[in-house]
């Protein structure tokens, strides 16, 4: 087995989470996402979901074999436990790809870091960013 990790927020799901986790699948032969936890989420609007109603759905993405949620402090005890041979990063997060491979390779965790492919976003038909659907709701059902 191939193991893969994805992860992120996965709030409110669209198209754009699916093309991601199907573009990470086929890095690998066994998908792993993890959930980040919505006090690690510090870089945006925390989810609007709990934590565990999302890994419940990315859990039922065909192309996911398990679902974790991530850990509250630190962020390598899930990878240490899956140890997988790619870690695929989505085209838009903002991890510096080198500091996570010199913190991988301080743990003697040996594995590639990879990006993912965007679907796109700028599509006036689909709403294809958690945030946009959240504006959409803000405009549409709001006084
Ligand atoms: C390799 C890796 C492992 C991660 N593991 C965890 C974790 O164990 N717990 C957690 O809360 N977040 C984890 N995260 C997610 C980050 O905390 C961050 O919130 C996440 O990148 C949000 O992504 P998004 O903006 O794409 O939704 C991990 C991120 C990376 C790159
Ligand atoms: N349109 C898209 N195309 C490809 N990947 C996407 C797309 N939207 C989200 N992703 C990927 O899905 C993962 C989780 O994304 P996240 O939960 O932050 O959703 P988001 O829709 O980008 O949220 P927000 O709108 O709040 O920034 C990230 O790796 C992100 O790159």
């Amino acid at each position: 087995m191939t193991p893969v990790v994805a992860q992120g927020t996965f709030d409110l799901l669209h198209p754009g989470h699916v093309h991601y986790l199907r573009d990470a699948a086929e890095m690998g032969e066994e998908l792993h996402v993890i959930i980040a936890r919505s006090e690690n989420v510090t870089h945006k609007a925390p989810p609007v979901v709990p934590d565990q109603q999302r890994r419940e759905m990315v859990a039922a993405l065909k192309p996911v074999d398990e679902a974790h949620l991530g850990h509250p402090e630190d962020i390598f005890v899930p990878i240490e436990r899956i140890d997988p041979d790619v870690i695929a990063l989505g085209y838009d997060q903002h991890h510096d790809e080198e500091r996570l491979q010199a913190a991988l390779s301080e743990r003697g965790i040996d594995c590639e870091i990879r990006r993912a492919s965007p679907l796109d976003r700028d599509d006036p038909e689909r709403l294809l960013s958690t945030g946009r659907i959240i504006d959409r709701i803000l405009e549409e059902r709001t006084d």
